[in-house]
């Protein structure tokens, strides 16, 4: 599936309609932490992402500790942002926001 680049202007305009995401230093990828209430929230977060990013053959460079899952976001094979970048972020959030 091809990929699809992203100027710094459409990057920006991404950004406005994710939820807490920001753009890295070097604005090659995008990152969020997110935050539960509990070790086996997020590991239930991360195992819904899981199954996205596997629907989407795009994955997430991401740790958890305890209740914490950081997460970034970039296309490895072109070192840039692409749509596929913000198709998961925009799914992620919308795990994150369904996750009770
Ligand atoms: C062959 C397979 O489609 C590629 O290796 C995919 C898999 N998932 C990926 N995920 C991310 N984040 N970047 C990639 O370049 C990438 N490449």
């Amino acid at each position: 599936m091809a990929y699809r680049l992203l100027d710094p202007a459409a990057v920006e305009r991404e950004l406005t309609v994710l939820d807490g995401w920001v753009l890295s230093a070097d604005g090659k990828a995008i990152g969020r932490d997110f935050a539960f209430r509990s070790f086996i929230e997020a590991f239930a977060f991360m195992t819904r992402c899981a199954l996205v990013a596997e629907k989407l053959d795009h994955h997430p460079d991401w740790s958890n500790s305890y209740s914490k899952v950081q997460v970034s976001l970039t296309t490895h094979v072109v070192k840039a942002l692409t749509d596929r970048d913000f198709k998961l972020a925009s799914a992620m959030d919308a795990a994150f926001r369904g996750r009770d």
